[in-house]
């Protein structure tokens, strides 16, 4: 996890700035005097010379951004340094960006630690909008992320569940984040990288290290992002050389995992097909395929670009459903078991779409800890809506304000999953509600909403439905603080004591899983 002194647009980025006040405050000065105005620009606060907006911003910039937007609207236009960016926080506003003007805004800024890391921006998350995204976006919903592809492994999503329990049975005070985590990138190992990564300790730390660079460079400060004529700094400063060396870090990870799979791929017998469906078996074999007209899609450093992505965004996100609605359910976990679930059955994948209090849990958690709270930035290409957004303009949606709006929810701040239930007002996190857009929305909404809900809900429906869950006695409250972080997790890690149920049945059931 990031440290405090990691956190992105921190204190350390106005610290360094400052720095630079006092040289070409008066140069500035005179310059923004003589600055035109065109057009009508969103209202914006007041700004320091250089650091702009920086020193507004926290340790939590979700938070933050909501406390100026209270005074300032849900359309705003802040500096970070000197570099305009509009904030969105209003599910109008976000509808605006994110569906009627969707073409308009739908690729991402060019910023400089992501194109060192995700492989020059050949990744699907930082990809310019265009045909190379768009090919890249739709061969990995057909092979990987679509609701039949989810579909079709659930048994390997109720095999790492099972293991998941197995673990949690072992008695005494549960270390949930750790487990959690774990059952996360062993999902997404299993099902990105084949049978091999499942329950491999090897596989797992490779992983971590690789998660571990991934998050420490974005949650980094790059001068040359919010000052471009400072950019030079970066290389003065370090963090060009920080940022290599985490590429390097990375691309020698990466290159491990791809060199095991092409190696397994050359032993298999002649003719012989794959033992399952690996997404990366799928993509070695197309980097052998003769090139299209359009060229060729994949060579081995997309590959290593796209497995950044689905590593990146696909196990930190989950981690963190997973950890803020686990110690939401330690509250509520009776109620969910009467509303929802009677047997001490395995619960599978077939019985989700019944579980109706638990999908309302699992989308209360999200409202209230979307994992990525101000989404994915993007980047106006042209022209205006209501206001002026001159082009090339950062537009950040504060999904996180936008879920607590009380001129949306009945008391936003309170943990209600009851709002979700029938007979309530129906609202779904899949792009069309855009009063809860965790997943975002329009054409760069996450790919990986159905795979992440489906090995979510699972997970809960089974850790609740067998154990009851109680707290630590040495923990005498629940920590419910926020780290800060690109991704935001909880502060401290999750413990519970499980209290595995008195019946000879679960009893039975637990032990024959060993
Ligand atoms: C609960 C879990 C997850 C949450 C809350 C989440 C959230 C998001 C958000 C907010 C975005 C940016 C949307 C925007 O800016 O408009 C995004 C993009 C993305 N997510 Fe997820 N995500 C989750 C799980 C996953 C999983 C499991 C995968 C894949 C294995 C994944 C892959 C991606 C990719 C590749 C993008 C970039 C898409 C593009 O730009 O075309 N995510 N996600």
């Amino acid at each position: 996890m990031l440290t405090d002194e990691e956190t992105p647009w921190s204190l350390q980025a106005a610290v360094l700035l400052v720095a630079f006040l006092t040289i070409s405050l008066p140069v500035l000065l005179n310059a923004s005097r003589h600055r035109k105005q065109s057009g009508l620009l969103p209202p914006s606060p007041w700004r320091l010379p250089l650091v702009g907006n920086l020193h507004q911003l926290g340790r939590f910039p979700h938070r933050s951004l909501r406390s100026l937007a209270a005074a300032h609207g849900p359309v705003m236009r802040i500096h970070l340094g000197m570099v305009p960016a509009i904030v969105v926080s209003s599910a109008d506003a976000a509808r605006e960006v994110l569906q009627v003007q969707d073409h308009v805004f739908a690729s991402p800024p060019s910023l400089s630690i992501p194109s060192i890391i995700f492989y020059g921006c050949t990744d699907l998350a930082f990809a310019p909008h265009g045909p190379y995204w768009s090919r890249l976006r739709k061969l990995s919903v057909n092979h990987l992320l679509s609701p039949s592809r989810v579909r079709s492994c659930a048994a390997v999503r109720e095999q790492e569940v099972e293991v998941l329990l197995r673990r949690v049975c072992g008695g005494g005070v549960v270390r949930l984040s750790e487990l959690l985590s774990d059952f996360a990138k062993d999902v997404a190992g299993r099902i990105v990288l084949g049978t091999r990564a499942a329950g491999d300790e090897g596989w797992r730390a490779k992983l971590d290290a690789l998660l571990e660079e991934i998050v420490r460079m974005l949650g980094s400060f790059h001068v040359g992002d919010c000052l471009p004529w400072l950019s030079w700094l970066s290389a003065v400063d370090g963090t060009d050389a920080r940022a290599r060396r985490a590429f390097q870090s990375i691309n020698r990870i990466l290159d491990e995992i791809v060199g095991d799979a092409e190696r397994e791929v050359q032993v298999r017998p002649p003719g012989g097909e794959t033992h399952d469906d690996a997404f990366l078996h799928v993509l070695l074999s197309m980097m052998k395929e003769p090139p299209q007209t359009e060229g060729r899609l994949i060579d081995r450093d997309k590959v290593k670009a796209l497995l950044v992505d689905l590593f990146g965004a696909g196990t930190e996100t989950m981690i963190i459903v997973l950890e803020w609605a686990m110690q939401k359910l330690q509250q509520e976990v009776r109620r969910t078991k009467q509303a929802d679930h009677n047997s001490l059955l395995m619960i599978t994948d077939q019985d989700l779409p019944g579980m109706e209090y638990l999908r309302a849990v699992v989308k209360e958690a999200l409202r209230l800890h979307p994992p990525a709270p101000l989404l994915l930035p993007h980047n106006s290409m042209q022209g205006r809506y209501d206001y002026d957004v001159p082009s090339n303009t950062m537009v950040i949606v504060n999904a996180w304000a936008i879920a607590r709006d009380p001129g949306a929810w009945d008391s936003p701040e309170d943990f209600r999953p009851e709002r979700f239930v029938a007979g309530s007002k129906v609202v779904d996190f899949r792009g069309q509600h855009f009063e809860l857009i965790p997943f975002g929305s329009g054409r760069r909404m996450c790919p990986g909403m159905n795979l992440a809900v489906s090995t979510v809900e699972l997970a809960l429906a089974n850790l609740v439905g067998r154990f009851d869950w109680e707290l630590p006695v040495e923990d005498k409250e629940m920590d419910m603080q926020e780290a800060p972080g690109f991704a935001v997790r909880k502060k401290s890690p999750l413990r519970a004591v499980a209290v595995m149920q008195q019946s000879s049945l679960a009893q039975a059931e637990i032990k024959s899983l060993d």
